[in-house]
Formats: C-alpha cells, structure tokens, sequence
C-alpha cells in the first residue's frame, strides 16, 4: 500500500510516521511532479486549511488532486483536512468540497481551542482524541455515516472512500484511526 501525504504546510510528518509503523509505504507531495508517482491513499494533514488551500492552487495540484478524489481514490483528512473535503465550510471557503458535510471551523472557540479527550470510534473502540483549534461537523448529509460524536458535536464521518477526522490520532500513539483507514483503503482500492 502506498500512501501519499499532503506536505505543503502542517501536521504531516506525524502521519508519516504513523503510517510507517502501520507497514505503508509513504511519499510526499509538495510539487506537481510528485504526483507522477502511483499511490493508493491520500492523507490531507491537520495544519491551515486556507494556506493548504491556497498553496495547492498555486502549485498546480488541486486539479488533478481534486480529479483523483472524484475518481474514488481513498483520503483521510484530519482537521483542515477535513475542512478541505467539506462541501460547506462555515467560516470559509470549500476547498475539494467532495464530502457531504458542513464544516464549522474553529468550532471550539478561543478560550477552549485545543483538547484532549476520549471517545468511541464506531467499529474501534474508545480512541483518544487530540483536538486544536479543530472544527466539527455541524451536519451529516448524503450518504454520510458519522463514526464519532464528542458532547453530541459529529468529530468522525466517512463517505464512501472519504474518511475524515476533526481530531489528530497522528499526535497520540493509538495507531487504530490509521489502521481502520488503511483497512478501508485496501477494500477500496482494485
Ligand atoms: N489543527 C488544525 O488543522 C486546525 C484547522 C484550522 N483551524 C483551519 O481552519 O484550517
């Protein structure tokens, strides 16, 4: 399996070495050549959604990412990942806008931006949950299957071959978040 990581800006060295430890073969992506490259799986790392946003458009991969995605091609998107596949983003702009879901950003507010918690992952198990300045889903629609919920907020959900996290399971050592998706990749892929 090799998966390929969003490396433009963020958390994603921590999913590299999540996804190593888990037997995946990882590359990054930061330039339009690298997506020359054949991959299985797609990580869009925790980080800033506008800056990831912006920096693919200018480096020329959000089209033939976006392509990719709509091809079936698995992703996980943690935290401005997932603000990224979200097709309405309150307090921003959709991005791939492939996933079903309303995304809040910030959703926490200042005084409670980053937290630690620990909560049930829908076929996993309690998970701990690592959340900075993370957005939830405000709502589920289509074809969406909501996986986790913290306080009655949608923190989990897959679509299909899209999985996405408002938490960072890259920053504990629980590997189970990226099992499950390397799991969901390998169903997925032909
Ligand atoms: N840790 C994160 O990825 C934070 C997400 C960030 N607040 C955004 O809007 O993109």
């Amino acid at each position: 399996m090799v998966v390929a990581v969003l490396a433009l800006q963020g958390a994603f060295l921590e999913h590299e070495q999540m996804l190593k430890k888990l037997g995946a073969e990882v590359f990054e992506i930061r330039q339009k050549k690298d997506l020359e490259r054949p991959f299985d799986a797609l990580i869009l790392p925790g980080g800033e959604s506008t800056v990831m946003a912006k920096l693919m458009r200018e480096d020329g991969l959000y089209e033939p990412l976006l392509a990719k995605i709509q091809a079936g091609l698995p992703v996980y998107g943690t935290c401005a990942g997932l603000i990224l596949l979200a097709r309405e983003v309150e307090g921003g702009t959709p991005a791939f806008g492939t996933m079903n879901i309303r995304a809040l950003r910030n959703a926490y507010g200042r005084q409670l931006g980053s937290f630690f918690t620990e909560e049930e992952f829908k076929g996993i198990g309690t998970v701990p949950m690592t959340f900075i300045r993370a957005p939830y889903i405000e709502k589920a629609y289509e074809d969406v299957e909501v996986l986790a919920t913290v306080d009655g907020k949608i923190v989990a959900a897959r679509q299909g071959n899209q999985l996405v996290t408002a938490f960072h399971p890259e920053l504990d050592a629980d590997l189970r978040v990226h099992q499950y998706f390397l799991e969901m990749a390998k169903k997925e892929s032909r």
